[in-house]
């Protein structure tokens, strides 16, 4: 698909061929979601009116020109922020009417984020294994140590598992904190620029371990203006001066 092509869905998420499959809902749907900025002096509008759908199993990424609410978007999604109008599903569940304890335990369950700086999303006195072993208990489905070894393999990091960040590349980093993100099976990973500190080949190692673990069913939903994950992307979100381009 190329960033020309948009999503299109049924109007009954169950009726696409790949929730028909998995039974699943989709991963977040945000409905007329609005979001403006209030300082002392100014109001900014990032979000207007803004009705999407990320599905499970698959790759969605966000595009559009720097201040068009990309960022705002996934703030919302990753249930870091609140909307100040519309609704904000996650995995089914209405994210805007929860108080802030509830929401941060759906965010805990439901939802990882992982940052730019891959050192930024994994803690620096742990191994690998120990990394995604708590990332896991944290979102209340404890692994074995063997469960974490498999998915490092499958990432290509068996033979780091006992590694620290700090001997570990930007690259490797990354990839783990990608298994950190889809342990324990969450609905959405949401990710803002994930290749932009990586040089070509960590960066597409990173994105080969997203399409294959998008497909395992989490729903991944990407900011960039990366070709190479544009490459990987199963559809789009298009925002221009925080409004949705549909056409
Ligand atoms: N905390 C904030 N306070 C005030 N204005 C903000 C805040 N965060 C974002 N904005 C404004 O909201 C608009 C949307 O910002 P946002 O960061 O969501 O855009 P973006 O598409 O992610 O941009 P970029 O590609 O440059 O990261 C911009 O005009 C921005 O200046």
């Amino acid at each position: 698909m190329t960033s020309d092509e948009a999503f299109s869905f049924a109007a009954d998420p169950l009726a696409d061929p790949v929730f028909a499959a998995s039974g699943a809902r989709p991963a977040a749907v945000c409905r007329g979601v609005g979001k403006t900025y209030r300082t002392a002096t100014e109001s900014v509008t990032a979000l207007d009116d803004v009705s999407v759908e990320i599905p499970r199993a698959r790759v969605t990424v966000v595009v559009g020109p720097s201040g068009s609410g990309k960022s705002s978007l996934l703030r919302l999604l990753a249930c870091i922020d609140s909307p100040d109008a519309g609704e904000v599903l996650i995995a089914g569940q209405r994210v805007d009417q929860l108080g802030a304890r509830a929401r941060r335990a759906l965010r805990q369950r439901q939802v990882a984020y992982l940052f730019q700086r891959p050192g930024e999303n994994l803690l620096p006195y742990l191994d690998a294994v120990a990394q995604i072993r708590l990332a896991a208990s944290l979102r209340g489905a404890p692994v074995t140590a063997a469960e974490a070894l498999a998915l490092l393999d499958r990432l290509g990091l068996a033979e780091r598992a006992d590694h620290h960040p700090a001997q570990l590349s930007g690259g490797e980093q990354q990839r783990l904190a990608v298994a950190c993100g889809v342990v324990g099976d969450p609905a959405l990973v949401v990710a803002d620029e994930p290749t932009a500190e990586l040089d070509t080949a960590a960066a597409e190692r990173v994105l080969i371990a997203m399409e294959d673990l998008a497909a395992a069913g989490v729903g991944f939903v990407i900011s960039s203006h990366d070709p190479r994950v544009m490459a990987i992307a199963d559809g789009f979100v298009r925002l221009d001066h925080g409004r949705l381009v549909t056409s």
